[in-house]
C-alpha cells in the first residue's frame, strides 16, 4: 500500500470516522485473540482478559475477537481499541462469518470491522458476498474481507471490501501453501488495490511482522504465536525432541 487509499465509497459511516478507524490501525499490530475448540482458554472472560493484557502495549492498535460472546466481552474489556470480529461457524470450506446473518450479528455485538470470508468459493447460503458487504455497511462498520489470492483481494475491494486481509492464503486448496506469511501475496495486493492491506496469518516473529509492514501491509495480525500458549509450548517441546 502506497499512500493513503481513498474515503470508503458507503455512505451510512461518515467517511472521516471510517478515516480515523483506518488510520488507528496503521502501521500497528491487531492481536488475534482467539482459542481453539476444546482449548480451556475458550471463554469469552478468558479472551477479554488476554485483550486487556495485551491491549496497553504500545503499539497494538487492535484485537481480532472470534464469536458473538466474544466480541461483545472484548468490546467491553478494552474500550480504547477498535475490534475485528467475526464469526467461525464451522471449520472447513467458508466458516468466518459466511452469511450476511453472523455478519449482522457480529456488527451488533459491537465490532468495528467485520471480517468475512471473500474467497471465490461458494457460500453455505448460497447468497453473494456483495450481500453481506451491504448487510455490514448499513450496520455502519467497516468489512475486513479475508482472501486467499490476490484476485479475490481486487474482487472484494471492488465489491467495497475496506480492507483486505491475506488471512486464508493457504487456506484454500488453490492458494499458495507456506509455511510462514505469505508476504508475496501482501506485496501484491498492496501494489493492487486501493484500500489497505492486512498481512494475517502464520506471522510468526517480530521480524516478519516488519517484514509485513515493509511488504506494504497497513497492519500485521498475530493470532497464535502471541495468545496460543498450547502451540507456543510446542514449538519449544518439539525443539526438545
Ligand atoms: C484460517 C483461519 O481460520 N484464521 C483465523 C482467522 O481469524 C484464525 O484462526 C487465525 O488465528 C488468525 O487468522 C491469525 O492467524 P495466526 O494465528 O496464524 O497468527
Amino acid at each position: 500500500m502506497t499512500g493513503v487509499p481513498p474515503a470508503p465509497s458507503w455512505t451510512s459511516m461518515p467517511a472521516d470516522h471510517a478515516r480515523t478507524l483506518l488510520d488507528r490501525l496503521r502501521g500497528g499490530l491487531i492481536v488475534s485473540c482467539q482459542a481453539p475448540p476444546g482449548d480451556p482458554l475458550r471463554d469469552p472472560a478468558h479472551m477479554a482478559a488476554m485483550a486487556a493484557s495485551v491491549a496497553s502495549t504500545a503499539g497494538v492498535v487492535g484485537i481480532r475477537a472470534q464469536g458473538v460472546d466474544d466480541v461483545r466481552a472484548v468490546r467491553a474489556a478494552v474500550s480504547e481499541l477498535p475490534v475485528i470480529g467475526l464469526w467461525k461457524d464451522g471449520a472447513k470450506g467458508v466458516y468466518i462469518t459466511p452469511t450476511a446473518e453472523h455478519a449482522r450479528a457480529i456488527a451488533r455485538a459491537g465490532a468495528d470491522v467485520v471480517a468475512v470470508d471473500a474467497t471465490s468459493r461458494s457460500r453455505p447460503d448460497g447468497r453473494p458476498l456483495r450481500e453481506t458487504v451491504e448487510a455490514v455497511h448499513r450496520a455502519s462498520r467497516l468489512l475486513m474481507a479475508d482472501v486467499s489470492t490476490v484476485d479475490e483481494g481486487d474482487a472484494a475491494a471492488a465489491l467495497g471490501a475496506d480492507l483486505v486481509s491475506t488471512t486464508l492464503s493457504g487456506y484454500t486448496a488453490y492458494s499458495r501453501q507456506r509455511d510462514g506469511p505469505d508476504l508475496d501475496l501482501v506485496a501484491e495486493l498492496a501494489g493492487r488495490v486501493e484500500v489497505p492491506v492486512v498481512a494475517e496469518g502464520r506471522v510468526g516473529t517480530p521480524a516478519q511482522s516488519r517484514a509485513a509492514l515493509d511488504a506494504g501491509a497497513w497492519s500485521v495480525v498475530v493470532g497464535t504465536a502471541i495468545t496460543a500458549p498450547a502451540a507456543i509450548a510446542g514449538r519449544f517441546t518439539d525443539a526438545l525432541r
